[in-house]
């Protein structure tokens, strides 16, 4: 099964295919190893349609692409695997689905017992969040760095996630996180492809 590992870039929610696509080759001109695609504001057809694109962009650049929430639309556009979290399907259900070289990515917030299910369930990775505060997820849990210390035995890449930038993410890797999934860090702003590259640097 390919290794979720590196720069794991995540797209902002956007009606504007053209800028997506535009922002999305940077950060994988810049080194992103895995693309997830997270739009919850459009329409079914819009999200089809952007998904199925950044399905291709993906994988011209050898790139991992994951889709968020999703799993039909995952199989629709034959993705390489879906991201579920605590609101959407179960991994066992989504492993199910997808079948066994999918790549299924599960959240567990900052719950080391959560992530022992997940594996458990057929798991591909696990992420950990959110490790700085967010202003994608304002809300969302503290998880600390901690975590990926007390996380090796899992056995499947830990992706941290949640407020990371180019300025705190050293200290994610220096702390374990076999990846960093980023989306405000990376795309709020003109210089992707610049970002991408840094970021994906603290993994060499
Ligand atoms: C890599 C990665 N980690 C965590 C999440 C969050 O998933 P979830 O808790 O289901 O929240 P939403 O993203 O669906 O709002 C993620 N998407 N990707
Ligand atoms: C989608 C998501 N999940 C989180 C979690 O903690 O599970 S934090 C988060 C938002 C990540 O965006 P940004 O890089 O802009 O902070
Ligand atoms: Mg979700």
């Amino acid at each position: 099964m390919p290794k979720v590992s590196g720069l794991y870039a995540i797209t902002p929610d956007t009606d504007d295919s053209e800028r997506l696509i535009e922002q999305v080759s940077a950060a994988l001109d810049g080194g992103a190893r895995v693309l997830q695609y997270r739009n919850k504001g459009c329409d079914p057809v819009r999200r089809l349609w952007q998904a199925s694109i950044l399905a291709s962009l993906a994988r011209s650049r050898g790139a991992l692409f994951i889709v968020n929430d999703d799993v039909e639309l995952a199989r629709a556009v034959q993705a390489d695997g879906v991201h579920v979290g605590r609101d959407d399907a179960a991994v066992a259900s989504a492993r199910a689905a997808l079948g066994p070289a999918a790549v299924i990515g599960a959240s567990c917030y900052n719950d080391l017992a959560l992530a022992r299910a997940a594996v458990a369930a057929g798991a591909s990775y696990v992420a950990f969040g959110a490790v700085f505060s967010s202003g994608t997820k304002p809300g969302a849990v503290a998880a600390p760095l901690a975590l990926f210390a007390h996380s090796i035995d899992l056995g499947v890449p830990r992706v941290a996630i949640g407020g990371i930038t180019v300025a705190n993410a050293g200290q994610v890797v220096a702390a374990g996180a076999d990846a960093i999934a980023v989306i405000g860090g990376l795309f709020d702003g003109d210089d992707v492809a610049e970002r991408a590259a840094t970021l994906a640097a603290l993994f060499d």
